[in-house]
C-alpha cells in the first residue's frame, strides 16, 4: 500500500534542493491528536512551505515548483485512504482564553461567524492535505484550494464566545482531484459539546505551482456508514450539474417561475395609467435595487493564502459581513444566519487586487431574507472586472419583513436565483433539523 510513496522519496534521493524539503517528520505525526485552532494555519504554513515575509514569496515558488516530479502521473499510482486517515479535531479555546475571545465577539456578545468561515476554511484544507499526505515527505507537492462551500447548515441560533468549540471533519468523498470534506462544529455548555453547525465543502488539488490539477489518492470505504457518506458525495455532484445546467443564465425560467415573475410585475403597474412602465410600490415592499450594499478592499499581501492568493476565508468573512449588513439594514433589527450554500470560488483573487463585493436582498418569506453577495476583481491601472465569486447566505429576523420586488428582467432572474437557494435550504432543513435557541 505504501510502494508509491516509497518510490517518491526513492526518486529524490541525491537531489541536492530537495534534500531540505524531505524531512524526517512527516506531517501525519503533527495533525493527528486534538489541537488549537491557531495551529490549522501554523501546519499549513509547514506543509506548503509558506514564506513568512512576503519579499521572499518568489524564491518560495521557486522551491515549490522543485516538488512537481513528486506527483503522480495517475490516481492509480496513489495508496488508497480511509475516512479515519483525515480525520482531524481542533479546539477554538474561547472559554479559557480570554485574550483570543476578542478576535471573535460581536457587540450583541455573539461569535463573529466571519472568523468561523476562515477557521472552516483552514480547516477544511488541512484535512485534504492529511489525505493527501506522503510518508517522509515533509513538504507536500499539492496545491489545494477551496472550489467550493456547499452547504453550511446552522442549528444554533447564537454562538457563545465564552465556551470552547470543538471542529471535527475528515474527507467523505474524492473523485480524481477533488475531495469532499465534511465538517462539524460544536459548542461547550455545562460539560457537554451541543451541535453548531454542520459543513460540506469541496477541495481540488493542483500541482506543486497550482497551475493544473493534481491526482488525489483514493478512498477505501469500511463501513455502510462511510458508504452512505460517499453515496452522498455523488449524489451531491449529481446536484450540482442538475443545478448549473438548469442556472438562469443558461436557461429560461419555469413556466411556474415565469408566471409568479409576471404577476409580481402586474401588481406593480399603476392601475390608473394605461402604460407598462409606471410602476408603483405595493405595499410592505421594497424596491430589490434599492436594498443594495457595496464595499471595497484593496487585496494587501497580509490576507494572502499559502500559494500568495488571497485566503478564500477571507474573502468568506468579507462578503458575510456585507451580507449581514445588507439584511440588517433592510429589514432594521439583528439578522439571524440560518445557512451559507452554493459559494463557488471561479478564479483565484491576485494580491494587490481591487475587491468589489455588492451586495442585495434577492428574496424574502415571512421572517426570513435570502441574500446574494457578488464578488468581482480587477488589478489596479486595469478596467477589466472579473467575477470570483457569488455567496448566497439565510438569514432570520423575530418579525414578518418586507417583500422585495424586482424591476427589471435581470433582477427578476436575481430574485428567483433566490428563491431557488432559498426553497434547496429550507427544504432540507425541513428534513434535517431545526434551529435550536
Ligand atoms: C497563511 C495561512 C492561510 C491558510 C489558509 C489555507 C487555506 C487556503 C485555501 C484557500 O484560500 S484557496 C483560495 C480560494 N479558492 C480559490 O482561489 C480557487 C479559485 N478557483 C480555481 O482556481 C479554479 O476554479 C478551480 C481550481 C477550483 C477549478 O479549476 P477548473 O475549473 O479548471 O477545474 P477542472 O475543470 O480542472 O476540475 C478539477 C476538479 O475540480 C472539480 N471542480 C471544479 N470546480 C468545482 C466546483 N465549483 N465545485 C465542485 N467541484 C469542482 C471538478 O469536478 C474536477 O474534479 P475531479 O477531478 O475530481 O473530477
Amino acid at each position: 500500500m505504501w510502494r508509491v510513496a516509497t518510490r517518491f522519496c526513492g526518486l529524490n534521493k541525491g537531489r541536492a534542493n530537495l534534500g531540505k524539503i524531505l524531512g524526517q517528520e512527516t506531517f501525519n505525526n503533527r495533525t493527528k491528536g486534538t489541537f488549537p485552532m491557531k495551529e490549522v494555519r501554523n501546519k499549513l504554513r509547514d506543509i506548503v512551505g509558506i514564506s513568512t515575509h512576503w519579499s521572499d514569496h518568489v524564491k518560495t515558488m521557486e522551491e515549490r515548483k522543485l516538488l512537481h516530479s513528486l506527483l503522480p502521473k495517475n490516481q492509480k499510482d496513489l495508496p488508497p485512504k480511509r475516512m479515519k486517515d483525515s480525520y482531524l479535531e481542533v479546539i477554538l479555546p474561547l472559554g479559557t482564553q480570554p485574550l483570543l475571545r476578542e478576535k471573535y465577539l460581536t457587540v450583541f456578545n455573539s461569535v463573529r461567524f466571519g472568523r468561523i468561515l476562515e477557521d472552516l476554511d483552514s480547516l477544511g484544507v488541512l484535512i485534504c492535505y492529511t489525505h493527501t499526505k506522503m510518508d517522509s515527505v515533509q513538504m507536500s507537492p499539492f496545491s489545494i484550494v477551496t472550489a467550493l462551500v456547499d452547504k453550511i447548515d446552522l442549528c444554533k441560533k447564537v454562538i457563545s464566545p465564552e465556551c470552547d468549540i470543538k471542529f471535527t471533519g475528515h474527507v467523505s468523498w474524492v473523485g480524481k482531484t477533488s475531495m469532499e470534506v465534511k465538517m462539524h462544529m460544536c459548542q461547550l455548555h455545562d460539560t457537554v459539546y451541543h451541535p453548531v453547525l454542520d459543513a460540506t465543502f469541496v477541495m481540488v488539488a493542483r500541482d506543486s505551482e497550482n497551475k493544473g490539477p493534481a491526482f488525489i489518492n483514493p478512498l477505501i470505504l469500511e463501513s455502510p456508514e462511510e458508504e452512505e457518506l460517499f453515496k452522498q458525495g455523488e449524489l451531491n455532484k449529481g446536484k450540482r450539474i442538475v443545478s448549473s445546467t438548469a442556472s438562469l443564465l443558461k436557461m429560461a425560467p419555469t413556466t411556474e417561475e415565469r408566471n409568479a415573475v409576471h404577476d409580481m410585475f402586474l401588481n406593480t403597474l399603476d392601475p390608473r395609467s394605461i402604460s407598462f412602465q409606471s410602476r408603483i410600490l405595493p405595499p410592505d415592499s421594497v424596491w430589490m435595487e434599492d436594498t443594495k450594499l457595496k464595499s471595497l478592499h484593496i487585496c494587501h499581501p497580509e490576507e494572502r493564502n499559502i500559494f500568495n492568493r488571497i485566503f478564500g476565508g477571507f474573502l468568506m468573512r468579507k462578503a458575510f459581513e456585507l451580507g449581514w449588513a445588507t439584511a440588517c439594514n433592510f429589514v432594521g433589527t439583528r439578522p439571524f444566519l440560518v445557512a451559507v450554500d452554493d459559494i463557488m470560488f471561479q478564479s483565484p483573487v491576485e494580491i494587490g487586487s481591487l475587491l468589489f463585493l455588492s451586495s442585495q436582498v434577492c428574496f424574502t418569506e415571512k421572517n426570513h431574507i435570502q441574500v446574494r453577495v457578488h464578488s468581482e476583481v480587477s488589478f489596479p491601472g486595469s478596467k477589466e472586472h472579473k467575477t470570483t465569486n457569488v455567496f448566497h447566505f439565510t438569514f432570520f429576523v423575530e418579525k414578518d419583513v418586507p417583500l422585495v420586488i424586482p424591476k427589471t428582467y435581470g433582477d427578476s432572474m436575481l430574485y428567483l436565483d433566490g428563491q431557488r437557494h432559498f426553497m434547496s435550504t429550507m427544504h432540507q432543513k425541513t428534513v434535517g433539523k431545526n434551529i435550536i435557541q
